[in-house]
């Protein structure tokens, strides 16, 4: 067996209490053996945790990777002027070059901040799959359908190909990958292909996610046309499972969060895109208190205009508050949950906490920073204060993704080389 020892850190527990502790990590199996105050010291590898805390890795339960070469693209506009007249001729515009490297950009980022698990809704997703095996990072894919706009032949082709991509890479890259029917949104996908693909996504046991509730302009088109609200519009299409996750969940009322509860749907909560794109708040106090899973997501970096997941979870605990009018709302250790069981548990991963027998799924987060000290309350600082940069390694299955800041399965300077020549090449063939 090879092992690998984080050793002499602080280590955060899944009941969100922090002890002393050596972690143990069986790297054949990528997961963890132990975690005691003095281990052995035997192990065939060890990183320094000395002065940091040892924290689940973060798991971003909502984004597009690739997303990072639009990254500035388009700003200040609200989501459907936003898509139509900036990102969607761009994105019409990326070749799979493209989406591989800003999957590697992406990638890059979000190893650099401690984030382990991602879960995607793109095309050209065999690219994104590449990327996701050459980095070592988990990751839950979809092939985005969009059937707007399209003649009945390419919208169902999209559709077949959304349920085919699910098919054929799920277990991939070793087992890091599984996969999502990914129908873009209620609105951008005909109701025809629903009832045509949600069953045939059941009978291959393949999950679905898709944006919900995101803007007031998405909710009143369902009600005008069926009469009922989006997420009974999708109850009524077997589109509430409980493997099933929902992106966004901001304008949803009393009933449809009881329908997410009932049904053990979870809702995937992007408070920097919910913000900069002025989608609204949402109600996340109230989400947690009915049950519903919460996990966070930092939507593409076109929206945010970044992927840290610790940024995600300080913004989600400023908006809860400001949304409940209540400064008790979503508390720190309501956030750190969110950042790592929530997201990990709403995207059917066994990685968030760490205990014997979990994935070896870690980030390392450096406590000997101006903006940590004191120490007051560690899981205050992982919700409130701690930053990307502050992230010292990032451990995934088992495997060393990033050391002392040095990330191991990319080489960096030709990562951001790539992704800006291709990201100014696709802006200059881009009309606007
Ligand atoms: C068809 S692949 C996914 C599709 O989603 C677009 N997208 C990015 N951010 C958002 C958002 O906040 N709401 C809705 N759609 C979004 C992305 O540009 C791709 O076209
Ligand atoms: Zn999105």
């Amino acid at each position: 067996m090879t092992t690998l020892e984080i050793t002499g850190g602080a280590v955060l527990r899944p009941d969100a209490t922090v002890e002393r502790a050596d972690v143990l990590v069986d790297q054949d199996a990528g997961t963890i053996l132990e975690i005691g105050p003095d281990l052995e010291g035997t192990a065939d590898e060890t990183l320094d945790a000395a002065d940091s805390l040892v924290t689940p890795g973060f798991v971003n339960g909502h984004t597009h990777v690739a997303m990072t070469l639009l990254r500035g693209y388009a700003d200040d506009k609200p989501l459907e002027a936003w898509l139509r007249e900036d990102i969607w001729p761009a994105e019409g515009a990326m070749t799979p070059e493209d989406i591989r490297a800003g999957a590697e950009l992406g990638l890059l980022e979000m190893i650099k901040g401690g984030t382990t698990a991602f879960a995607d809704m793109y095309f050209e997703v065999p690219e994104i799959v590449a990327a996701v095996e050459q980095t070592g990072v988990r990751a839950v894919l979809g092939h985005g359908i969009v059937t707007v706009g399209k003649d009945e032949g390419a919208a169902h082709e999209d559709a077949a190909e959304s349920l085919a991509v699910a098919e054929e890479f799920d277990g991939a890259a070793a087992g890091r990958i599984s996969t999502v029917f990914a129908p873009h949104s209620l609105t951008t996908v005909g109701a025809s292909y629903l009832e045509e693909f949600v069953p045939k996504a059941r009978d291959a046991g393949v999950p679905i996610h898709y944006h919900a509730n995101e803007t007031e302009d998405e909710v009143a088109p369902i009600v005008d046309e069926h009469g009922v609200r989006p997420l009974e519009y999708a109850a009524e299409r077997g589109l509430l499972g409980a493997e099933d996750f929902v992106a966004h969940g901001v304008h949803v009322d009393e009933q449809e969060i009881e329908l997410l509860a009932e049904a053990g749907t979870s809702v995937i909560h992007c408070p920097a895109s919910n913000m900069k794109l002025a989608s609204g708040m949402a109600p996340i106090q109230r989400l947690l208190e009915a049950g519903v899973t919460v996990g966070l997501g930092t939507d593409g970096a076109a929206s945010n205009n970044d992927l840290s997941m610790l940024d995600e979870a300080r913004d989600a605990a400023m908006l809860g508050k400001l949304a409940a009018s209540d400064a008790s709302a979503v508390p720190a250790e309501s956030v750190v949950k969110m950042l790592t069981a929530g997201s990990a548990d709403a995207l059917g991963l066994e990685s968030g906490r760490i205990e014997p027998g979990a994935p070896a799924d870690l980030a390392v987060v450096d406590l000997e920073k101006p903006h940590l000290v004191p120490a007051h309350d560690l899981v205050s600082h992982l919700a409130y204060a701690a930053e990307a940069g502050d992230v010292r390694h990032t451990i995934c299955d088992g495997a060393i993704l990033m050391a002392d800041r040095e990330v191991r399965t990319l080489e960096e300077s030709r990562v951001l080389e790539r992704a800006g020549e291709r990201a100014t090449a696709l802006s200059d063939r881009t009309e606007r």
